[in-house]
């Protein structure tokens, strides 16, 4: 049987249009939806294996992007929202009903990563978003319940479909942190 990583992947990736204008993301819950709108493609797209990161049922992944925090807009029903861990770098914004996590917000300045909203662009209503490029934070499934022997066949899965497995972030991301640490420390 095949390893089951997320509903959005399984079947393959489907690559984005390449001109995706944005959209609007929507929660799960049957009627009040929250909807959230967002600007422009996203970017950095990946398959998330972190236990922080909202996943749909039965998914071992998450699928997550960012996108510009001022690209995103609360358009419906944004009284449902409740952040899940103020203390937590990123602070997911989720309804309260269904539990879907809407966007992701770093509020700290300093942060190599500030100024960048976190989605899971599978809750767009429309399609062509930027496709997931790799996959990041793969050991940590482990956090969740996987068993240690299950990670090579999850991480050949990951390979067999073009995401290949990282785990942390990615190399170009990786590097992103560390020169914005160096200029920092310089500074
Ligand atoms: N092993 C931990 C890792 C959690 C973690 O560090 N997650 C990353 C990636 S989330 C999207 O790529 C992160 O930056 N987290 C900050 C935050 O969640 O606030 C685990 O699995 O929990
Ligand atoms: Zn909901
Ligand atoms: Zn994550």
């Amino acid at each position: 049987m095949t390893v089951a990583l997320h509903p959005s992947i399984d079947n393959g990736v489907k690559q984005g249009s390449g001109s995706f204008a944005g959209g609007t993301l929507a929660c799960k819950c049957a009627d009040h939806q929250v909807k959230v709108g967002v600007k422009g493609d996203v970017a950095h797209n990946h398959a998330c294996g972190c236990t922080k990161c909202w996943k749909p049922q039965g998914a071992t992944f998450s699928v997550v992007a960012v996108v510009p925090r001022q690209n995103v807009t609360v358009l419906e029903n944004g009284d449902k929202l409740q952040i899940v861990d103020p203390s937590a770098v990123i602070q997911r914004h989720a309804c309260k009903a269904c539990g879907t996590h809407m966007f992701g917000r770093i509020e700290n300045k300093g942060h190599p990563f500030y100024g960048l909203d976190f989605i899971h662009p599978e809750l767009f209503q429309e399609q062509g978003s930027q496709a997931p490029q790799f996959a990041a934070f793969v050991s940590s499934v482990i956090e969740s319940g996987v068993k240690p022997e299950q990670m090579a066949g999850i991480r050949s899965r990951l390979k067999e479909i073009g995401l290949e497995p990282y785990d942390c972030l990615s190399p170009a991301l990786m590097d992103a942190i560390a020169t914005h640490v160096a200029k920092a420390k310089a500074a």
